[in-house]
């Protein structure tokens, strides 16, 4: 490239190519001086370094999808939309209120694209660019069916001309912004356990193993793949390498069809040049690569085959990205010099751009929509081609300004270009509509045959992988020494406190007991409950995740977590229950020690499944956290030992609390057939034992004859009737909130 040249790369706004043999001295000129001393500088432009990436197969000719956005808008609800209450909490209506005019006229509702529409043929990139807010991940998740309920979509997205079903949907790769990965597996564990979830039953073990390998040496990630994935806690492989792996995750289904949400973000230029161009063969294979970009560098602009600038909601530009600067240019908003192209287009596009004595940044961007508007009211589907179009900006700029680029557009609405809709105010009516088309387009529907080989694995399969899986998942968690400690020491301390006093027959060591036992019970019941609390909605977002992408049954996600749970949720609580009873000294019997042990073991579940429950309802871990604590201390409080003697008005909440039927099942266990002795000096209920193991011995002592009185029990210890009712209906609480769950989840998933 000579001088003039470079001068040209540098007006058009692109870093300088240096062809190999070239060199620069400091100053950017050529220096032949420095020929023998400097090193040769070779950047890549547009140029793919294929590297091990030709390993992975081209989509075959019948399987290329085109993909096509018809007139995309979408509507979220705003903040305020609440019950009508809620407007009271909202600074701008504090004014109205004082001025005794209760009504929000707040939109309840708030449009974010407006008829977007395109078509991306099969080996093209299309990259979504904007600014922060400019709807670009929301119309990816649209493109993708992943858009959240609350948002209302209206047009479609079709797929080789019909709508994504499930079956297709599972031939759609779709790499999330935050890379959604466990923390506690390897690179070859995770892509390991998706490839015998996702790839066909048909395939054997070995050829699955191969893929995996395949993939690791195609995304060169052979120098991680024993390494943790990591997280906030844990290091584990670095940013470009969890990318790499996240999308390394959906090219194992050897996509048609990839959705890639900021894949660059979080990444030094350099590796994410490499990431675009990884994408960029990729697509040479046949696939349609949609790709959202925040803020490329040069170098990677270069890389783009399509671009679609969006600027609050509104269609920019569409085109071929190397003529986006054309086309601005055409429209007189030329690219400065020195000047990178596409900090340019953003800077339109967030209207940070003026023209001198004309339009100020915002008139600017509302020009430019309308001017885009125009051309796609001309040309539909098609992107902008500077070699076939550009006789079309004359016209649209005679239209708009009749030739001149500094005619005010102070009153051009892009919205009203679009047509608007009637959502703007407050239009539920059209909010049923555009439900109605988004399932009438399909994204919820499923083809007639879904159900055969609908999922890679086999049910069994699904079961034994996903168990497999949540153990390892959660290798760190459970087994830590941390954890194991902690455990410890309490049962250790309790020990201490209650040690042996449940040995004593009389009515002040009966008293330690049932403290022992309520203890006991209610440390294990918080301590699952908050752990099932914190932990499932972090699954739950993998959950959705991979259930999107139809990766498995909900069904079998469920059993696979509850099992995985036993081994490792037993192993401490039990030692924790061994240490307990045989130090504060509870019943030496084995037939009591076991019931004991399993009448804890399954309050413990119960809680574990509330926990599970209130975890699956309220996905805010702060919100779930207080739930919670409402709920266990409403149940710890009427659970029979803290408040005796409760109001019948609220004395019923008693049959509510698990923690009341399993204290009714240990005090059964642990004193039903006994002689507990009481003192019979007046004013104390001690007894002085001289002969501590045979109490009848003492003469002051007297047996008890109704200890349930005695020890203002809220049921009989020697009932046996009470204490099987109190264990089925203990198995129906974990039934039950085990169902609720399951079913939580599944309205959870529900269209997925
Ligand atoms: N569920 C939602 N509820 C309310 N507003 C929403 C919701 N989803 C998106 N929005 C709004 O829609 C607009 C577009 O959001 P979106 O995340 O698509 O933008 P973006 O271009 O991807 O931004 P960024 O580059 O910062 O990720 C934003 O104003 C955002 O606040």
């Amino acid at each position: 490239m000579g001088i003039d040249e470079d001068q040209k790369a540098r007006e058009a706004g692109t870093p300088r190519v240096v062809p190999s043999g070239t060199s620069y001295g400091s100053d950017g000129h050529r220096n032949a001086s420095f020929l023998e001393r400097t090193h040769t500088v070779k950047l890549q432009i547009g140029q793919t370094d294929i590297g091990n990436l030709s390993i992975i197969e081209s989509i075959p000719p019948n399987k290329r999808v085109v993909v096509q956005i018809n007139a995309v808008s979408a509507h979220v609800p705003n903040f305020f939309s609440g019950p009508s209450w809620t407007s009271k909490l909202n600074p701008a209506t504090w004014r109205k209120s004082s001025a005794a005019t209760p009504v929000d006229d707040r939109p309840t509702m708030r449009q974010i694209l407006f008829g977007i529409q395109g078509r991306i043929e099969p080996g093209e990139v299309l990259a979504l660019m904007g600014p922060s807010g400019s709807g670009k991940t929301s119309l990816l998740s649209i493109m993708g069916a992943r858009a959240q309920k609350l948002m209302k979509v209206s047009g479609s997205v079709t797929f080789n001309g019909a709508p994504l079903t499930k079956r297709l949907k599972r031939q759609v790769g779709y790499v999330l912004q935050d890379d959604l990965l466990y923390e506690s597996l390897t690179v070859e564990e995770t892509l390991g356990y998706a490839a015998a979830l996702r790839l066909p039953r048909e395939m054997s073990a070995a050829d699955k193993a191969k893929r995996v390998d395949d993939v690791i040496t195609a995304l060169s990630l052979e120098g991680c793949r024993k390494t943790v994935i990591g997280g906030f806690f844990r290091k584990g492989i670095s940013g470009g390498e969890r990318k790499r792996t996240s999308v390394g995750h959906e090219l194992l289904i050897n996509p048609s069809i990839m959705f890639l949400d900021e894949p660059t973000s979080g990444l030094d230029s350099t590796t994410a040049m490499h990431l675009l161009q990884m994408l960029q063969f990729l697509a040479k294979g046949g696939r349609v690569i949609v790709t959202t970009i925040h803020q490329p560098s040069s170098r990677i602009y270069q890389t783009l085959d399509n671009l679609l600038l969006l600027s609050q909601g509104h269609c920019m530009y569409h085109g071929k990205a190397h003529h986006a600067v054309d086309w601005f240019d055409a429209l007189g908003y030329t690219l400065p010099y020195r000047v990178n192209a596409a900090d340019f287009i953003l800077d339109l596009a967030s209207a940070d751009v003026s023209t001198e004595g004309g339009r100020d940044g915002e008139e600017t961007r509302k020009y430019l929509v309308s001017c885009s508007e125009l051309f796609m009211a001309k040309h539909p589907m098609e992107g902008f081609d500077f070699d076939t179009d550009k006789e079309d900006l004359h016209e649209i700029r005679e239209k708009l300004d009749g030739g001149s680029p500094d005619v005010s557009t102070s009153s051009l609405d892009p919205v009203d270009l679009n047509g608007g809709n009637g959502l703007e105010k407050n239009g539920q009516g059209s909010i049923k509509a555009l439900h109605v088309v988004a399932e009438e387009g399909g994204q919820g529907g499923e083809d007639a045959n879904s159900n055969e080989h609908r999922w890679g694995a086999s049910y069994k399969d699904q079961l034994k992988i996903l168990f497999q899986r949540s153990i390892r998942t959660r290798r760190f968690q459970n087994f830590s020494v941390q954890d194991i400690a902690q455990l410890m020491v309490i049962a250790v301390l309790s020990g201490l406190f209650w040690l042996q006093k449940a040995q004593d027959d009389t009515l002040l060591s009966a008293r330690n007991t049932i403290g022992l036992l309520f203890f006991e019970i209610m440390f294990l019941a918080f301590r699952m409950l908050f752990v099932a609390l914190f932990t499932f909605p972090e699954e739950q977002r993998m959950m959705l995740k991979e259930r999107a992408s139809g990766m498995y049954r909900l069904s079998a996600f469920y059993f696979a977590r509850l099992m995985s749970d036993w081994p490792m949720d037993f192993t401490i609580p039990t030692l924790f229950i061994i240490v307990v009873y045989f130090m504060g000294g509870l019943r030496y019997t084995a037939g009591a020690f076991f019931a004991n042990y399993f009448t804890v073991i399954l309050s413990m579940l119960v809680a574990q499944s509330l926990g599970l429950l209130i975890g699956t309802m309220v996905m805010n871990p702060k919100t779930a956290q207080t739930y919670a604590t409402i709920i266990m201390l409403a149940m710890v409080l009427t659970g029979g030992f803290f408040v005796v003697g409760l109001a019948d008005w609220i004395g019923w909440l008693k049959y509510l609390s698990f923690i009341y039927y399993a204290l009714g099942m240990v005090l059964y266990f642990e004193f039903q057939g006994r002689t507990i002795y009481s003192c019979m000096e007046q004013g104390t209920d001690t007894c002085v034992l001289t002969n501590p193991s045979d109490p009848s011995t003492s003469p002051e002592c007297t047996p008890v004859t109704n200890l349930q009185d005695s020890l203002q029990l809220l049921q009989d210890p020697n009932s046996q009737g009470e204490a099987i009712r109190n264990g089925f209906i203990l198995l129906g609480f974990l039934i039950f909130f085990r169902v609720w769950c399951y079913y939580a989840l599944r309205s959870k998933t529900a269209g997925l």
